[in-house]
């Protein structure tokens, strides 16, 4: 096998694990949801995003930080607009 089949065997392994724990995030954003609705707590929590955002950059230096602050911004504007939709129904 040549090295680049390699390398994609490996990213395909790795992809299943980030999915796998995506899903697993989805699921709790989602229990988080139901119980801001229930307790009448806004979606957007900008303390809380401040939060996560801070713990990536004392984690990583900063071109790494910077890359993953870009997905994190998806991933949070993701699970904001499924507790929304949560409150729509
Ligand atoms: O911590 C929360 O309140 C969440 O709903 C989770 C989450 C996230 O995806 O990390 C989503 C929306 C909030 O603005 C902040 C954080």
């Amino acid at each position: 096998m040549d090295k680049l089949e390699e390398y994609r065997q490996e990213i395909d392994q790795l992809d299943e694990q980030i999915q796998r724990l995506l899903v697993q995030r989805r699921e709790l954003t989602e229990q988080v949801g139901i119980y801001k609705r229930e307790h009448q707590i806004p979606v957007e929590q900008e303390g809380r995003e401040k939060e996560i955002y801070h713990n990536i950059a004392t984690n990583y230096p900063i071109p790494v930080a910077e890359d993953l602050f870009e997905i994190y911004r998806k991933i949070i504007a993701v699970s904001k607009r499924q507790q929304e939709d949560e409150h729509c129904e």
